[in-house]
C-alpha cells in the first residue's frame, strides 16, 4: 500500500523553487530517509506531506487522501525540526497529555523505556536540556502508535549516546510495521537507519536507491596533485569533477572528485602525466553533493554541509 507520494509537485517561496517538479512514492512498512543539504528542500517536502503547506502545483497524497484533511493525518506523526513543550508540564505529564488524544497510545511507561526517558519522568520540559527536549520530541511522535512517522532531523543536537538510543528505539518502531521517513544531514545517520535512501538538492530528487547503491554514488574519493597548468584531468576515467586550486611552484594544484581512485591513477601514470605531490582522502559529503548536482546539470546548493561524510 501506498502510504504517501508526490506527484510532479513544485513549491516556491517567492523567487526560491524549494521543490522543483519532485515525484517520489513511500510504501506501507519502508524506512526511507531524505538527505541532503541545508536548503534542499526536505522540510519543505515533508510540511507538504503533513498538510501543513500546499503545492503550487502536483499532487500530493497521504494515505490515499488530501494531506490538508485531518481525516487523512489520522495514523500520522510528526516531529518538526523545533519543538515547542509546555515548560511547567513534566515529561510525564507531556506524555500523557499527548497519549490522551488518541484511541489507543502507547502507555507512559513503554514511551518513556524506548526512549531512555525514565529517570527525567517528573522534570518540568522547561528544564530539560536540548538534547533531551529533542528527545521527548520524538517520543511524542510516537505516542499515539502512527503507521507512518516523519521525523525532520532527530538526532541533531543529540550526543552520540543520545543519538544511538533515539536510532535503537526507531529501528524498533520500524520494526513493528510502521513506515518512517527521516531527513537527516549526515549521512552515518541514513546509513545507521535507512533501506533506501532519496537524495535531495536544489529542490530535486538526485537519487533514490538502496542504501547501497547510495553510498556507492557518494563513496568519492579526493585526489589532490599538481600538475603542470596547461594538463587537463577532466577526461580521465574515475574523475568525476576537477577543480583548479592555486598555483603551486611551476604547475597548478587541483582537486579531484573521483568515483573510482584507483582507475583514475592508474590513467595517470599510464599517460605519463607529469604529476607530483598525490595526497588522497575521502570525500566530504558536500563534495559528494556536488558531483550529484553537476551531474545532473542542477546548480549545487548555496549553502554547503561542512560535515565530512566518514
Ligand atoms: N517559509 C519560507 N519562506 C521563504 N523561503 C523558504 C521558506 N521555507 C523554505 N524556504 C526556502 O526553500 C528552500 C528549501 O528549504 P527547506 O527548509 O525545505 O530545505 P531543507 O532541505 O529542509 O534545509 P535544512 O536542512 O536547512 O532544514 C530554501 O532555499 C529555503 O530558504
Amino acid at each position: 500500500m501506498t502510504v504517501l507520494s508526490l506527484t510532479n509537485v513544485t513549491r516556491t517561496f517567492g523567487p526560491v523553487v524549494a521543490l522543483d517538479d519532485v515525484s517520489l512514492s513511500v510504501e506501507e512498512g519502508e524506512l526511507v530517509g531524505l538527505l541532503g543539504p541545508n536548503g534542499a528542500g526536505k522540510t519543505t517536502l515533508l510540511s507538504l506531506v503533513s498538510g501543513l503547506r500546499r503545492p503550487d502545483s502536483g499532487v500530493v497524497r497521504l494515505f490515499g487522501g488530501d494531506p490538508r484533511d485531518a481525516a487523512s493525518r489520522i495514523g500520522l506523526g510528526t516531529t518538526p525540526q523545533d519543538t515547542g513543550l509546555p515548560p511547567t508540564l513534566t515529561v510525564g505529564e507531556v506524555v500523557d497529555l499527548v497519549g490522551r488524544h488518541y484511541p489507543a497510545p502507547m502507555p507512559r511507561a513503554e514511551v518513556l523505556a524506548r526512549f531512555g526517558l525514565e529517570d527525567l519522568v517528573r522534570r518540568q520540559t522547561g528544564g530539560l536540556s536540548g538534547g533531551q527536549r529533542r528527545r521527548l520530541a520524538v517520543a511524542l511522535a510516537l505516542v499515539g502508535r502512527p503507521r507512518l512517522v516523519l521525523l525532520d532531523e532527530p538526532t541533531t543536537g543529540l550526543d552520540v549516546e543520545a543519538r544511538h538510543v533515539l536510532w535503537q528505539a526507531l529501528r524498533e518502531y520500524h520494526a513493528d510495521g510502521a513506515t518512517v521517513v527521516l531527513t537527516s544531514h549526515y549521512l552515518e545517520e541514513i546509513e545507521a537507519l535507512a533501506d533506501r535512501v532519496v537524495v535531495v538538492g536544489g529542490g530535486r530528487v538526485l537519487a533514490d536507491d538502496s542504501l547501497a547503491a547510495v553510498l556507492g554514488l557518494v563513496g568519492l574519493r579526493r585526489v589532490l596533485l599538481t600538475v603542470p597548468a596547461s594538463v587537463r584531468l577532466d577526461g580521465l576515467p574515475g574523475a568525476s569533477v576537477v577543480q583548479d586550486g592555486a598555483p603551486s611552484g611551476d604547475g597548478v594544484r587541483r582537486t579531484v572528485l573521483a568515483s573510482d581512485a584507483d582507475a583514475f591513477v592508474r590513467a595517470l601514470v599510464r599517460q605519463d602525466v607529469p604529476f607530483r605531490d598525490l595526497e588522497m582522502r575521502g570525500a566530504s559529503l558536500e563534495e559528494a553533493f556536488l558531483t550529484l548536482t553537476t551531474r545532473d546539470g542542477v546548480t549545487a546548493p548555496d549553502q554547503p554541509v561542512e560535515e565530512a561524510a566518514r
